[in-house]
């Protein structure tokens, strides 16, 4: 258990004793992918899974031989498309999370991913809309503030729609701020946590930096927060055409995966951001935000608001909450003309 001393911290595995005996069954669709391989990985050493489905278009039962020697007590199967293997693979999960889609290449922003990657998660919310409505679903695929959208569209299509189920991850950007600010001043990231608000592309992105006691201020506040925003390029940039973050959002979704297994086993107080069906700006036409969430046995337990920020923040607030509503509307309008079969 090496690798899980190292990913999970000394409280969490003396709760694993209890939450082991948990049904937990967990599914990855899209799980021999860039993130889907590692996040796998990831779910295996977690002794709250018990059962681990791993679902892709290609490869998922190497990936499923490969991660079921490893020596913790879950079962893994690998699904692929043949054989009813979605709706297997879906049959029973209380979480499935979805890294499918086409990663970024230099140049393109997550929203020019949309036209691929609208109809992939379409066509999987679809069948977890009908062998796994009750399960949390968990997107990740970009562009994540119009995916998210698109999911709940096609969950309300079948009737099976609960807000308090569905989630973008947008734990990798709290991640990275804590990991920005701790190169900054120095400090363990690890006791580090940054709250970032709003969506999960460039500005949508808001560090809430002045919420940790931090008073960055001039270029070197710019700078941190144009870090935080446009994290995923510098990953995309040194990866040269080869794709974007995947162990760093492998890590992040694992670290969701546990958080949401958490509260579902009864540990309070489990808070982490994310991008869910919110009441903060519905006004402004922002059906969806990422805030601070309490997670519960039912998903959303309480979603926090944003909070006391300076008029600096305020500012980034506003470009944001703008472009996350076209976001937004984008993904709706695309899959109420583009239903699919
Ligand atoms: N939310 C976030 O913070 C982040 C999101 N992403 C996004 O995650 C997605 C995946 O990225 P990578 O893993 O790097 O890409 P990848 O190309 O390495 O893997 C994607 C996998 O999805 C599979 N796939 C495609 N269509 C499928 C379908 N219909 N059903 C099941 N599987 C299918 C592919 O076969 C492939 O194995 C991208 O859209 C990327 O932009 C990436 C990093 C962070
Ligand atoms: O940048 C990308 O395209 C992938 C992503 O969402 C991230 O790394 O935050």
């Amino acid at each position: 258990m090496f690798a899980a001393r190292q990913v999970f911290g000394a409280a969490q595995r003396r709760a694993f004793s209890a939450s082991a005996r948990a049904n937990s069954k967990v599914t990855v669709l899209g799980a021999a992918g860039g993130i889907g391989q590692p996040l796998s990985l990831l779910l295996k050493l977690n002794p709250r899974v018990s059962e681990l489905a791993l679902y892709d278009i290609r490869l998922a039962p190497g990936v499923a031989a490969d991660v079921g020697h490893i020596n913790t007590k879950s079962t893994v199967k690998g699904y692929d498309p043949t054989n009813a293997g979605l709706r297997d693979a879906l049959t029973g999960a209380e979480i499935v999370i979805i890294p499918a889609g086409v990663p970024r290449k230099p140049g393109m922003t997550r929203d020019d991913l949309f036209n691929t990657n609208a109809s992939i998660v379409r066509d999987l919310a679809k069948a977890a809309a009908q062998y796994s409505p009750d399960a949390n679903i968990l997107v990740i695929s970009n562009p994540v503030n119009s995916t998210v959208p698109i999911t709940a569209e096609v969950f309300k299509s079948y009737g099976v729609y609960n807000p308090k189920r569905l989630f973008g991850v947008t734990t990798l950007d709290v991640v990275r701020a804590s990991r920005f600010i701790s190169q900054l001043k120095e400090t363990d990231p690890a006791n580090e946590n940054i709250t970032v608000v709003g969506g999960h592309s460039g500005a949508t992105i808001v560090p809430l930096l002045s919420q940790s006691g931090y008073n960055l201020e001039g270029e070197k506040l710019d700078a941190y927060v144009h870090r935080v925003q446009f994290g995923g390029d510098e990953v995309v940039a040194a990866k040269d055409g080869a794709g974007s973050a995947t162990l760093s959002m492998a890590m992040a979704g694992a670290r969701f995966a546990e958080s949401l297994l958490k509260a579902a086993q009864g540990q309070k107080n489990v808070i982490e951001p994310t991008f869910v069906d919110s009441p903060l700006f519905k006004d402004q036409g922002c059906d969806f935000f990422a805030s601070n969430v309490e997670l519960g046995p039912n998903g959303v337990e309480k979603i926090h608001p944003v909070g006391k920020i300076t008029d600096y923040e305020q500012k980034l607030l506003d470009v944001a909450v703008g472009d996350l509503a076209k976001n937004i509307k984008k993904g709706v309008a695309w899959v109420k003309e583009n239903p699919g079969n």
